[in-house]
């Protein structure tokens, strides 16, 4: 029997460039898109009181997340008013939100999302994420300037399984710690959308699915119009994103009944599209959950497109880098961060920055801020990590020092070397520092060291010929940290025989 290709290799296969198209695409746009789809696309901003319901017992959760300014939108517009809260109202609801595996790990804008979905569940909801197996292999051209590379199969799955352990021990430091057990809490499932895209051949997809996508309103999306304007144009395989993303909102729709979806600012063209699919096909009103794109205290999108992204995943953002940025926030954000990465109810987030405002120098919001969500992303241990490791760099704490782990000291010192050395009894402060290249060869390296710009665990030595003594320089984990000028640290982990 004749089978078409799968699917999923035939889309993520099409790198045919739509420039060509552009022209006639644009007068298409123009001549048959109705106005209307135009101002719905847009992104309109919220009014406060496009959450306070009509019957103020419905619209709780919704405006809570609205005053926090974790919930930027809804979609439609008008359903923040009634539909939704009295949804939410009804009965337990499945939420979902889906991530594309296209990194190894989430960061700190997904983490967002992850936070929203948390809200919700404990408010007794029920929570879906999808990972992107299939999706990924699209790439969605959302908030991007440029096609993503494409990842190779085997990537995609080692990164879809480090995302969801991370997803799981969030989830699970979450119920642990800041959820009140007397209350109920929906449940967790995660799901990979290859699943239900690997049934259909791309025959099947178009002829069953596509068809019931109105190109005027693909072409409308935001995402798209921004890149048919680029120079670098926009992909068949691209453009087709938003049908794939509608799909999974409409497959889960009948298979658990999920009538909401969350999402950032730019997957707000993605929702739309699953929601017009899905009024389409089953005649059911759905809804999407819009939270606001994390961007950097200057502005910048904070993801992993942009570049300065903070990961989840503590082999790429360790736990003290993840401390360290919450806690390095200008106090100008700190408030607003607090309400979206923390669960801290709004009385006692009032009173923690009055007490900020009133010594803004004891960075009394910084500290709590990051201590909630690292034990939110890393556990309480991650927050004893963290913390050690701050006052063994920060604080030149040489107990902090001597209390870290192999790893901790890696992760803290990341950028640093890190040398196995054989232990000889008599070496001297300038023979470690030769062996580990930490000061030029020669009397230049000297004269350094007697100048008192090399200090070991913290201690400044002027006598290059000191030799190591064990307990002092050389710390009961084996190691000696030398640090060389301001920032140039080299660690030693003494072997002995
Ligand atoms: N498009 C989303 C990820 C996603 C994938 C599948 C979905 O069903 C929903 C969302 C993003 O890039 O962030």
């Amino acid at each position: 029997m004749f089978r078409s290709p799968s699917l999923l290799s035939f889309t993520s296969g099409l790198v045919t460039v739509f420039n060509m198209a552009v022209p006639t695409v644009c007068c298409y746009v123009w001549r048959h898109v109705p106005r209307s789809v135009f101002k719905r696309a847009r992104f309109r901003l919220t009014l406060d009181s496009k959450f306070h319901s009509s019957s103020p017992a419905h619209s709780g959760l919704l405006l809570s997340l609205h005053k926090r300014g974790i919930l930027k939108d809804t979609f439609p517009d008008k359903a923040a008013q009634d539909e939704l809260p009295r949804l939410l109202q009804s009965g337990s609801q499945t939420i979902y939100c889906g991530f594309d595996p296209t990194a190894d790990s989430l960061h700190v804008g997904n983490l967002l999302a992850l936070i929203g979905l948390l809200h919700f569940r404990s408010a007794g909801h029920n929570v879906l994420a999808v990972l992107g197996g299939a999706t990924a292999e699209i790439g969605d051209p959302s908030g991007k300037a440029s096609e993503r590379e494409r990842l190779s199969v085997e990537a995609m799955q080692a990164n879809g399984h480090s995302i969801r352990e991370s997803i799981l021990r969030i989830f699970a430091n979450h119920e642990a710690i800041f959820h009140d057990s007397n209350k109920p809490l929906g449940t967790v499932t995660i799901l990979n959308n290859r699943r239900w895209f690997k049934k259909f051949t791309v025959v099947e997809f178009l002829s069953e699915v596509g068809r019931h996508f109105r190109m005027g309103s693909m072409l409308s999306r935001h995402s798209v119009q921004s890149r048919l304007k680029s120079e670098e144009g926009m992909s068949l395989t691209e453009f087709t994103y938003q049908v794939f993303q509608a799909y999974d909102f409409y497959h889960l729709n009948q298979t658990v009944g999920c009538r909401i979806q969350l999402g950032g600012t730019d997957q707000l063209g993605n929702i739309m599209s699953g929601h017009e699919y899905i009024r389409k096909v089953s005649g059911e009103d759905v809804y999407g959950l819009i939270i606001p794109l994390v961007t950097s205290t200057v502005g910048d999108k904070l993801g992993k497109t942009a570049g300065n992204a903070v990961w989840l995943n503590k082999d790429k953002t360790s736990t003290f880098e993840l401390y360290q940025f919450f806690l390095r926030l200008p106090d100008n954000s700190v408030e607003e961060y607090l309400r979206l990465f923390t669960f801290l109810p709004e009385a006692a987030l009032e009173n923690l920055m009055e007490q900020q405002r009133e010594d803004p120098s004891k960075r009394l919001a910084q500290k709590r801020l990051a201590a909630e969500v690292t034990k939110l992303v890393h556990g309480k241990e991650g927050l004893e990590s963290a913390k050690r490791c701050t006052r063994a760099l920060y604080h030149s704490s040489v107990n902090a020092l001597e209390e870290m782990s192999d790893e901790e000291l890696q992760e803290l010192f990341r950028e640093a070397p890190f040398h196995e050395l054989l232990y000889e009894p008599g070496t001297s402060v300038i023979e470690a520092c030769r062996k580990v290249c930490a000061i030029p060869d020669g009397p230049k390296g000297y004269i350094m060291v007697s100048a008192g710009a090399v200090s070991i665990n913290h201690v400044q030595i002027d006598n290059p010929e000191q030799v190591l003594i064990p307990k002092i320089h050389i710390l009961s984990n084996g190691l000696t940290l030398i640090k060389v000028g301001k920032r140039n640290f080299y660690i030693i982990k003494w072997l002995s025989l």
